[in-house]
């Protein structure tokens, strides 16, 4: 519950408010006992009692026909019938509102929150595994994959980091549900659309960053990128951030006086053994440590959540506990088929995370390697050349080139643009099943692999914005083997 004065005070006081415009006439204060018991930013879900939020590109003057709902919030006047409360900013509006509505969750959740361009969802699990073992299984968490708020049961997420009326709502819930812990991801773009405005973490971690999600829809270039994914350092109590990355100097001036940990080659905490599933660390935390996760970014991502969660009062058993029972769903899945080749069911969908998933696997593989990869249509169209790049300099790669969440272009077309920086020959397949069925009967030895990459657990291809349903990378690979 929340009234309108207490929405037009938090509005006034982040200089945000504009006016009231009812039949016609503006209003700066407005003093009848407005109570709202809902907020929502879809028409089709407001009744007698919603605040309503148009916001968006897509919002049409005609979704407000016929609301049901007593006030809109808008940075534009509509000049309907229903009364407006016109604001500077839509987004900020929500992300405070919709803090008061929920009486601030987040102060009665200890906050992690990781960014980077790489390992959020990987690092996330581990620093819930981390956590559970310090709090008894009180860590909600909210990922790209899945998102939890009783700490055990999961659903698939919409987005890496919900707009900020779900985000609250769900850190509510979390609350509601005895949870002690949240660890979230949160995504560039939700500090481009203000998703997390007003809000502090008690601990922010920037894991690396490499050119990604420049296009239309997302930003228009690595700067804004980067400057939305830093807004994360101004925003945190404590911040760990790897010294290993891009543009790390500019981390470490913005950091300033603010207590941090600094990870890799060029600070006091460092990986200095590193085997397949076995590490061991030396720094602010010592000793060894079992992952089942292979790769030595995966390491790398344990360390951010180690050093994050200690931060936040995890002792090294806690650390070496939760490491070792980490899994992540669709993060570098191994299946065996009946002839012993390796089958890796992986999430990399960007020039980096290929590159990485690549090298691992043929460190560990001496025979045939078979990829199947596509790529998203109508966003990270950047991706297309760095695939092809990565491929080209893998000779011993066999690529089948697969469909993977074409939305609006035609999948083929997207293949055709990859093969384009490949001078080799590769294969074409856009059933993704399919793909999957004959790589798998291409390979015959426990020295062969197949790299799945890209879709991870997802139980859906997206076409002409719609998600339709696919059997998943897992579950078709599971179907062959
Ligand atoms: C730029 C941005 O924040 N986009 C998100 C945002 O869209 P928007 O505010 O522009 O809204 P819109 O899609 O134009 O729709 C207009 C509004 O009309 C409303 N509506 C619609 C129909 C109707 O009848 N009545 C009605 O009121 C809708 O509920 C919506 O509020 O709000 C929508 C939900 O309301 C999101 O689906 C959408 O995510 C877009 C599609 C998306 O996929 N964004 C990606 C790029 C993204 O955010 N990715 C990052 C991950 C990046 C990373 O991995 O680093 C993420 O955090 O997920
Ligand atoms: N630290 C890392 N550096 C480079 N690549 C990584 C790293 N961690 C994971 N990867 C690769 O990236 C893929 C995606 O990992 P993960 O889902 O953890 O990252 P993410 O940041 O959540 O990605 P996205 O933003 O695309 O959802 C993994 O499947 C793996 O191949």
């Amino acid at each position: 519950m929340i009234t309108l004065k207490e929405i037009i005070k938090l509005l006034k006081d982040d200089n945000n408010f504009h006016e009231i415009i009812v039949d016609g006439d503006y209003f700066w204060d407005f003093d009848k006992s407005v109570k709202f018991s809902a907020l929502s930013y879809d028409s089709r879900k407001t009744d007698k009692e919603t605040l309503f939020f148009a916001k968006g590109l897509n919002f049409k003057k005609e979704f407000l026909t016929g609301l049901s709902a007593p006030f809109y919030l808008s940075e534009l006047d509509y000049e309907v019938e229903i009364p407006a409360i016109i604001v500077s900013d839509v987004k900020k509006a929500m992300s405070l509102i919709a803090q008061a509505f929920y009486d601030y969750p987040q102060n009665k959740l200890k906050t992690l929150a990781l960014t980077g361009t790489k390992g959020k969802t990987t690092s996330a699990y581990f620093a819930k595994a981390i956590l559970d073992a310090m709090n008894g299984g009180k860590t909600a968490l909210l990922s790209t994959a899945q998102t939890s708020l009783d700490g055990k049961t999961f659903f698939k997420s919409e987005l890496t980091t919900p707009e900020s009326l779900d985000l609250l709502r769900m850190m509510h819930e979390a609350v509601e549900n005895g949870m002690t812990h949240l660890v979230m991801e949160v995504s560039s773009q939700a500090y481009k659309t203000e998703r997390v405005y007003g809000l502090t973490f008690d601990v922010g971690v920037f894991l690396n960053l490499s050119p990604d999600h420049i296009g239309p829809i997302e930003h228009p270039t690595i700067e804004d990128y980067f400057y939305c994914k830093r807004q994360l350092i101004h925003h945190s109590r404590y911040f760990v951030a790897n010294s290993e990355m891009l543009h790390f100097n500019t981390i470490q001036q913005e950091i300033g006086d603010l207590p941090h940990a600094f990870y890799g080659k060029f600070s006091d905490n460092q990986i200095i053994k590193s085997d397949k599933l076995h590490f061991e660390l030396e720094g602010a935390i010592t000793g060894e440590f079992d992952i089942r996760l292979i790769g030595r970014f995966n390491q790398e991502n344990a360390l951010a959540a180690a050093l994050a969660t200690k931060a936040l009062g995890a002792s090294v058993d806690n650390i070496r506990t939760g490491l070792a029972k980490a899994i992540v769903p669709g993060r570098m899945e191994l299946l065996t088929a009946k002839n012993g080749a390796h089958i890796y069911v992986d999430y990399a969908h960007n020039g980096i995370s290929l590159e990485n998933l690549v090298e691992v696997v043929e460190a560990h593989h001496t025979g045939k390697l078979v990829l199947i990869l596509g790529a998203t249509g109508n966003k990270g169209e950047s991706r297309r050349k760095d695939f092809g790049n990565v491929i080209e300099n893998h000779p011993r790669l066999d690529t089948i080139l697969t469909t993977d969440d074409s939305n609006r272009e035609d999948p083929q077309k997207i293949a055709n643009e990859i093969a384009s920086y490949i001078t080799r020959k590769v294969d074409f397949e856009m059933n993704r099943e399919y793909a999957i069925k004959t790589a798998i009967s291409n390979v015959s030895t426990a020295d062969d692999a197949v790299i799945i990459a890209g879709k991870g657990t997802d139980k859906f291809q997206l076409k002409d914005g719609k998600r339709e349903p696919y059997i998943g990378d897992t579950e078709a690979a599971e179907k062959y083997l």
